[in-house]
């Protein structure tokens, strides 16, 4: 029987949706293979995000209560989730693909010598072999990748699964799990922290989401776009380039290789579509474009379109919007 570890990330005392959405994937891997999902979640105080993490499928908790653990830390989380991996017998581990599992996937793997395997939104089994399946080439198409042993610590790429059928039913059990390190041992210290977000709201987790590009043509176009993102009670994101050229942080980047959304509005405001960023807006629901040039391939994935100058459109709408909503 397989015992499938999953990395049940935690904000305060709640899972975070990448947590249940890997702990979905987990189950659902188990059922199919027949084995067991176990929870291991790190630096918790409290035992509701363990209780939580059993009513998203797990019938082992461990509960790793170390002050140490807290923050997060790159060096300490793997060698924190490698010990569990080790003393625990686990066959593989399920970690969602988000920043963090960024960070954690490839050191783990190789910590372990085991496979890696990103950005996976499903699996197929036959003949003993577990087949996982993730998107390649932009989103272009899907990759089937075989493994042959069950040894792999697999990264679930975000917002690919359903947590919507939990129950608060199921039985599992917390058992409190012993990581002692020293301060001194730690090599990697956190030396200070920057807020670098314009806005509380994570990205993954924004409902409404005003995003700008090289077109706005510098930052102070950004807050132009901050400012209409207020309204709409949501928030702002970025094209790579955008990013690269400094005139936001990078945590606001979309797209391939920065956040993974699904917002149910996206407005795209001077970005022109490449692949890489369309490939972090695929589970948008309705994508507004505002760009000078009716050419750009946003407009093919966009529900609604304006070739427009954003100088004279987002102005226009921030007054009319300011006397509706305000
Ligand atoms: C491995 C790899 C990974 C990558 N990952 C990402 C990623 O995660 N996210 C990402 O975004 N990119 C990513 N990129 C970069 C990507 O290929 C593009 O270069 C980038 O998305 C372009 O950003 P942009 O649309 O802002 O700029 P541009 O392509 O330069 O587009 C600017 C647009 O603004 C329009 N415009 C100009 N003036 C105005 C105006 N006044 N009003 C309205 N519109 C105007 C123009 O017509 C144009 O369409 C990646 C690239 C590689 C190679």
């Amino acid at each position: 029987m397989a015992n499938i570890l999953v990395f049940a990330h935690q904000q305060g005392d709640f899972l975070t949706p990448g947590g249940k959405e890997a702990l979905a994937f987990g189950s659902r891997v188990a059922s199919s293979i027949g084995g067991e999902v176990r929870a291991v979640l790190l630096g918790t105080t409290s035992e509701q995000s363990a209780k939580e993490a059993i009513a998203c499928g797990a019938s082992i908790a461990y509960n790793v209560q170390n002050p140490l653990l807290a923050e997060y830390n790159v060096e300490l989380y793997v060698n924190c989730l490698y010990d569990v991996f080790q003393q625990t017998n686990a066959d593989m581990m399920v970690v969602s693909f988000d920043r963090m599992g960024k960070d954690l996937v490839g050191r783990l793997a190789a910590r372990l010598h085991v496979s890696a395997i990103t950005e996976v939104v499903d699996f197929k089994t036959n003949d003993e072999k577990l087949t996982w399946i993730r998107p390649i080439y932009g989103e272009k198409a899907f990759g089937e990748y075989e493994t042959t042993r069950l040894k792999a610590v697999v990264g679930i790429r975000q917002k690919s699964q359903d947590i919507t059928e939990f129950t608060e039913n199921h039985i599992g059990e917390i058992i409190p799990f012993e990581y002692t390190v020293s301060k001194e041992e730690i090599v990697t210290k956190l030396v200070v922290k920057i807020q670098a977000a314009l806005s509380d709201i994570r990205l993954e987790d924004a409902r409404i989401i005003v995003s700008g590009g090289r077109g706005l043509g510098g930052p102070e176009g950004f807050s132009e776009l901050q400012t209409l993102a207020n309204l709409l009670g949501g928030t702002v994101g970025a094209s790579r380039a955008a990013c690269d050229a400094g005139w936001v942080p990078s945590n606001l980047q979309v797209g391939q290789t920065g956040a993974v959304v699904a917002p149910d509005l996206y407005i795209a405001v001077g970005i022109s579509g490449a692949s890489q960023h369309l490939a972090g807006i695929t589970s948008a629901k309705t994508v507004v474009a505002i760009n000078t040039d009716a050419e750009a391939p946003i407009f093919k994935r966009a529900n609604i379109g304006l070739v427009a100058d954003y100088m004279t459109v987002i102005p226009a709408l921030t007054e009319k919007l300011k006397k509706v909503l305000v």
